[in-house]
């Protein structure tokens, strides 16, 4: 018995997340959650898809929270106000930062042994905001708390293969290490496999491409939000892959197979491996190579050879992800020394 919920359902992403999973035949629960009433809506037309999972949706009220998140064994949290054209996911703090502490607040009451998958941007501040709730209720296990960074993994596979002229995207993976935002994000094309046959000078180009795809979208979509569509695929490939995706992931990990390995944000330390990612880049969260397994996050993988140019790029990413950690941290130590 698999329970997902989804808390941010009615959203741009919530909403063909909610589909995705609603099509997954591993998935035998799914629990929409989100604060407007047209949750409701999006949950009446998801029912009449004759598919496995039972649906159930949730409003704040009478005790919304805790019903979608009792029993749940994955939360995915897309819940949050996207940006703008001429803003960086760290404006979104001040508005987001607030909902994942609540929603948090909730996983750690109600079901604090949920692998969480944290989507809410700014995601380098979000993750280590989810890690201090949990830690203050006395249930955090950092194998089990990702930031989904799958979005800049597929972009690197998509716009490699562009400039390969391949048609099969799939076939290039460029391991994309660090964190979810401008230049914190860190392709490693030394590493793709098969590798990539490009001059430095198109290598630069495409590493800015990578570190600035979110906002490709957010401009293409000219003020009405932000990557919804190949998020909702990335959240859902990161939880669950069926025949007709290429790579398996957390849903069949949990399930036993073995050998699963998807990169995503995590807090280092506590997951083997993990120490000596952290000692090396100087920072407790970054989004390495993850080996996944029936507790979540089984082994961080290490960071490889790393190319002069990705050194540079690693030192260069490094102050403002320390930054983005620190604000998140600092946003609930803050408020419970108040207390
Ligand atoms: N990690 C990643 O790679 C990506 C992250 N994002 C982020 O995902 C978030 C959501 O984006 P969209 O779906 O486009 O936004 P949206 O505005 O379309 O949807 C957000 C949903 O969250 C709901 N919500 C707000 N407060 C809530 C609360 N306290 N509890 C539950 N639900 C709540 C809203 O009612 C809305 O339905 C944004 O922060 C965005 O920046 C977006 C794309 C990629
Ligand atoms: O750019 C944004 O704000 C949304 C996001 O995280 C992405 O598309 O990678």
């Amino acid at each position: 018995m698999v329970k997902v919920a989804v808390l941010g359902a009615a959203g741009g992403i919530g909403q063909p997340l909610s589909l995705l999973c609603k099509m997954s035949p591993l998935i035998d629960e799914l629990a929409l959650y989100d604060v407007v009433p047209a949750l409701t809506g999006v949950a009446v037309d998801l029912s009449h898809i004759a598919t496995k999972a039972q649906l159930n949706s949730h409003l704040p009220t009478d005790d919304g929270l805790k019903k979608a998140l009792t029993g749940s064994d994955f939360v995915i949290i897309p819940a949050g106000v996207p940006r703008k054209p001429g803003m960086t996911r760290d404006d979104l703090f001040k508005i987001n930062a607030g909902i994942v502490e609540t929603l948090a607040t909730g996983i750690a009451q109600f079901c604090p042994k949920a692998f969480i998958l944290v989507i809410s941007n700014p995601v380098n501040s979000t993750v280590p905001i989810v890690a201090e709730i949990m830690k203050k209720h006395g249930v955090f296990d950092p194998r089990r708390l990702f930031g989904v960074t799958t979005l800049d993994v597929i972009r690197a596979s998509t716009f490699t293969s562009q400039l390969h002229e391949c048609t099969n995207p799939t076939q290039y993976t460029v391991p994309v290490v660090g964190g979810h935002s401008g230049l914190t994000i860190i392709p490693l094309f030394s590493q793709a496999e098969p590798a990539v046959k490009l001059s430095h000078e198109a290598i630069k180009k495409l590493t800015i491409r990578i570190q600035f795809g979110g906002d490709e979208v957010v401009e293409a979509k000219g003020g009405s939000g932000s990557a919804t569509l190949s998020m909702a695929y990335a959240g859902f490939k990161y939880v669950y892959s069926g025949s007709f995706l290429r790579q398996a992931n957390l849903l069949h990990a949990v399930h036993g197979e073995k050998g699963i390995i998807e990169s995503s944000y995590v807090h280092l330390s506590g997951i083997p491996g993990g120490e000596n990612v952290s000692k090396l880049v100087g920072i407790d969260y970054f989004s390495v190579p993850i080996e996944l397994g029936p507790d979540g996050a089984h082994k961080a993988h290490p960071l490889g050879e790393l190319s002069d140019y990705e050194l540079n790029l690693l030192e260069k990413a490094r102050p403002e992800l320390k930054g983005n950690v620190a604000k998140g941290v600092e946003f609930i130590s803050q408020k419970s020394s108040k207390l």
